[in-house]
This record gives C-alpha cells, structure tokens and sequence, in this order.
C-alpha cells in the first residue's frame, strides 16, 4: 500500500519572517502519522522553516536545483548546498519553470538524474495545457514529458521518484479537474511507468495531483485508487493545509 504524500509548493511567496510565522502556526494543525508531509519553500526560507519543523514528522523541500556541482552559475543553487541545508524533496519539471524560465525537457532529465545521484527525493511534474486538453492529446503529452524526463533513470531510482500530474489550466486558477479527469490521467501515469520500468515499479511509485486542491476537494481526489497524493500551491499558506493533511476527517 502506498504511503500518501501531501506537500506544499509555496512558490514566490513568504519572506523568511513570514515563513516561521507561517510554520509555526501551521505546526499544531500539520499532524497525520499516515501521511507524509512535505513544505517545498523558496531557498532562502529553508533555514527558518528547518528550525520550526525540527522534531516533527514534516519533510522539508526544495522549489528548484541546478544540475551541475558547483562553479560559475551565478544565482543557481546546487544539489550539495541542498543537501547540506537538510533538504529531502525537490521540486522539477514544473509547468511554470517550464514557462517562465524555458526549461525544456532535457533540463529536467538533467536535473533529475542529478537529484537521484545524490539521494533526493524528487518531485517530478507533468501536465497539459488548455488547448492540449482540447485538442485530446492529454496523455500523449504526457506521456512523452515522462517518457523524457526518466531517461537514464534505472528502476530502482524510478521508484523513489513522486509524479506531480498538475494539468496546467487548473493551477491557481480555482479550476480544479474534476475527479474522473485527475484519477484518468493519474491512471495513465502509472500506465506509463509501468511500460517504461514494469508492474512492481508502477504499483510502488507515488502520483500526486496538484492545481486548486483544497480543503473542499481533497478527500474525494485522495480516495481515488491512483491518486496518493498532493502538490498544493494557495492552500498550502493556509491553516487549510492542515485540514487537507487530515483529510480523512473532513
Ligand atoms: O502549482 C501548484 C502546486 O505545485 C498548484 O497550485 P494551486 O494549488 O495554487 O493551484
């Protein structure tokens, strides 16, 4: 059986003041031994945060990482820095990193392979556009973003991988997919998987779904048989998070 996964994506939000405010109040309601709990923050948020979560069952988590060791790429952030900060989780592939910062589908192999190398847990976005959706090339797209991404990656790393499926017109758009549309294409990730690494891998790796999940919809999306998990923006700033973190009790 899968272990859930509930992480926040903070995004471009919180100074490293408002973080460890946010942390601490978010600490007495962020409780569920059932599920793990991730906060992906902004780097310069993650020494704060790191000190409210010390002793508690919260992972902490990288919004980005560079692919190269260490030297001339000023401003990026390197897999050792991360490391050292206590970072488990990192964040790639996603749809606006994709957008704003160009990063094509060999970056995020790159990164990938990277972030395997050096034992992270990374977590690995996908999803369509609008106009994909509409034109009914979802798990084509899909598929091929996946396809692309896990190239290189051996089995056993797969399965340490955790699959973001975030369709990109439902992010921050209060536009959550529906039930059968998440569980449809979440289904279709693990069939992916499966083709790529075989049944063991694809029954084991975890697939969150992420744009608008809130409070309201968690638990029916969290019920569905391939969906084990979140990557939550908005809410994730709010005390909501922790009621989606005990989403079984709403
Ligand atoms: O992009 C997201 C998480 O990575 C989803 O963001 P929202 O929950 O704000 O739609």
């Amino acid at each position: 059986m899968r272990r859930k996964i509930i992480a926040g994506n903070w995004k471009m939000n919180m100074t490293p003041t408002e973080a460890k405010a946010l942390a601490t109040t978010l600490a007495p309601l962020v409780k569920n031994p059932e599920v793990d709990v991730v906060y992906c923050v902004p780097f310069i948020d993650i020494f704060p945060v790191k000190e409210v979560i010390a002793g508690t069952a919260v992972h902490l988590g990288a919004e980005n990482v560079y692919f190269e060791e260490k030297g001339a790429f000023t401003g990026e952030t390197s897999p050792a820095m991360l490391k050292d900060a206590g970072v488990e989780y990192v964040i790639i592939g996603h749809s606006e990193r994709r957008e704003y910062f160009h990063e094509t589908d060999e970056i995020i192999n790159k990164k990938l392979l990277k972030l395997l190398e050096h034992q992270f847990k990374p977590i690995l976005c996908c999803g369509e556009s609008l106009a994909q959706r509409e034109a009914g090339v979802t798990m084509d797209f899909i598929r091929m973003q996946l396809k692309l991404a896990f190239q290189g990656v051996s089995a056993s790393d797969a399965a340490k991988v955790t699959i973001a499926y975030e369709p990109i017109w439902a992010i921050g758009t209060g536009k959550t997919a529906t039930v059968a549309q998440a569980e449809e294409v979440c289904r279709g990730i693990r069939e992916t998987v499966k083709e790529l690494y075989g049944e063991a891998i694809a029954e084991e790796i975890r697939i969150q779904y992420g744009g608008s999940m809130n409070e309201k919809n968690c638990k029916e999306l969290l019920a569905e048989p391939d969906i084990d998990g979140g990557l939550i923006g908005g809410a994730s700033l709010k005390p909501e998070f922790g009621h989606i973190v005990n989403y079984k009790a709403l």
